[in-house]
C-alpha cells in the first residue's frame, strides 16, 4: 500500500542506506582483528563487543544530526563503557575514523540515544550488530536499521557485509545491503559497487520443495520444533546462518521460509527491518497463529515465535504449526 504520510521517504532511504553502509565498513574492519578483551558479557550472558558499541554510536550520532527530533530504540547503551574508560576510548577512536571531530562524551551520548522505549509515534530502530555470536565466529552478522511510524515500518536496511552477493556463488563476492521502502518494494545493493537491483521472494508454492533457514545457534530458537514442522511439510535439511541475514535470504528468494520459534519475546530490533523487507519483496511474516507482528508495543514485538515466508507457502506452514503449538510461545504482552 502506498505511503500517504508526511515523511520524505526518498530522503529517509538515502540517509538510512548511507549510514548502514558506514556501519558495515566500521564493523567489518573491527571484525578482522577483534581481541578477547574487546568482548563483554551482558547480564543475560550474551556477548557485546566494541564493534556493537561503535556501530550504535556512529549510527545514533549521524541520525541525530540529520533528524534531531526522531528518537531511537537501540539494543545497546553506554553504561558498560561509562564503567570502563579504556574500552570507551577504544570505541571512540573507532567512531572518530568516520566522524573526526566527535568527542568521547558525544560518543557515549549517541549510544544512549538507543534508550527510547518504543511504542506509538515515530522512532528509529537499530540493532548495531545483529548476530554478535556470528560476528565473533567471523561468519554472518547484520547491521539492521529501520524507521517506524505508529507501528508501521517505513524504511529499512539490512547491511550484511559477509553475505555472498549471488547465492549461486557462495565463494564469490560478499557484502550487500537489503533495502525496503513502504509500498515501493525491496532491493539488494552491492556494498562495493553500489549496484542495486529489485528482489522478490521465491515463486515456489510447493512447501516440500522449499528451503528453510534457521539460526545457527540452537539456544536462540528451537531447532527441534523447526524440524517437526519441516518434516510435516516434507522439507529437507535447513540452511543455518546467524542474524537477520536470514530475512534477506528469504526476501531474495534463496529460501522460502525462515522459522524462529523461540521461548523469549523478540526485540523489535531483531525483527522489524528484516520483516518489512520480506513483505516488500512479496512475502509474509506472522506469528504462529497468522497474526501480523506489532511494532508499537514497546521494545518487543510481544511474541516469541514467528516465521517469514514467500507468502505462497504461508498457510501450509501455519497449518503445520497449529497442532502442537504451545500457546505460551505466542504472546507475552
Ligand atoms: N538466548 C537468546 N534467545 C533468542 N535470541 C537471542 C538470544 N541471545 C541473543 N539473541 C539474539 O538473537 C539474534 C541472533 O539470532 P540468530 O541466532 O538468528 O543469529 C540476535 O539478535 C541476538 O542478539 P544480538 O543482536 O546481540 O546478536
Ligand atoms: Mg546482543
Ligand atoms: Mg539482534
Ligand atoms: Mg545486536
Amino acid at each position: 500500500m502506498a505511503y500517504s504520510g508526511s515523511h520524505d521517504l526518498a530522503l529517509l532511504r538515502k540517509v538510512v542506506v548511507e549510514v548502514v553502509e558506514k556501519a558495515c565498513h566500521l564493523t567489518s574492519k573491527i571484525q578482522k582483528n577483534i581481541l578477547h578483551e574487546e568482548v563483554l558479557k551482558k547480564e543475560d550472558f550474551s556477548p557485546v563487543t566494541i564493534a556493537d558499541f561503535a556501530s550504535q554510536a556512529l549510527v545514533g550520532h549521524i541520525l541525530h544530526q540529520a533528524f534531531p527530533h526522531i528518537p531511537m530504540v537501540g539494543e545497546e547503551d553506554a553504561s558498560a563503557l561509562r564503567a570502563d574508560p579504556k574500552l570507551a576510548t577504544k570505541v571512540s577512536d573507532h567512531v572518530k575514523e568516520f566522524i573526526a571531530d566527535i568527542s568521547l562524551e558525544e560518543v557515549l551520548g549517541a549510544l544512549d540515544r538507543g534508550n527510547h522505549p518504543g511504542g506509538e509515534g515515530t522512532f528509529w530502530v537499530l540493532d548495531p550488530i545483529d548476530g554478535t555470536k556470528g560476528f565473533l565466529r567471523k561468519e554472518q552478522f547484520a547491521v539492521c536499521l529501520c524507521l517506524i511510524e505508529n507501528g508501521q515500518v517505513l524504511v529499512a536496511a539490512l547491511g550484511c557485509p559477509n553475505l555472498p552477493i549471488d547465492s549461486a556463488l557462495p565463494d564469490g563476492e560478499k557484502g550487500c545491503v537489503f533495502i525496503g521502502v513502504k509500498g515501493k518494494g525491496a532491493s539488494q545493493m552491492n556494498i562495493s559497487t553500489k549496484k542495486e537491483f529489485p528482489i522478490c521472494v521465491s515463486s515456489s508454492s510447493d512447501a516440500s520443495k522449499a528451503t528453510y533457514v534457521e539460526s545457527l545457534e540452537s539456544g536462540h530458537s528451537s531447532h527441534g520444533r523447526h524440524a517437526e514442522i519441516a518434516s510435516a511439510l516434507g522439507m529437507g535439511a535447513p540452511l543455518r546462518m546467524d542474524s537477520q541475514c536470514k530475512f534477506g535470504v528469504v526476501a531474495r528468494g534463496q529460501a522460502s521460509l525462515y522459522l524462529r520459534i523461540s521461548k523469549t519475546p523478540q526485540y523489535i530490533w531483531d525483527i522489524a527491518a528484516g520483516a518489512m523487507i520480506v513483505e516488500e519483496a512479496g512475502g509474509r511474516v506472522t506469528d504462529l497463529t497468522g497474526r501480523a507482528l506489532q511494532f508499537s508495543l514497546g521494545r518487543t514485538v510481544g511474541v516469541a515465535a514467528l516465521f517469514a515466508s514467500n507468502g505462497l507457502i504461508h498457510d501450509q506452514v501455519l497449518a503445520a504449526c497449529a497442532p502442537a503449538e504451545d500457546s505460551s510461545h505466542s504472546c507475552f504482552v
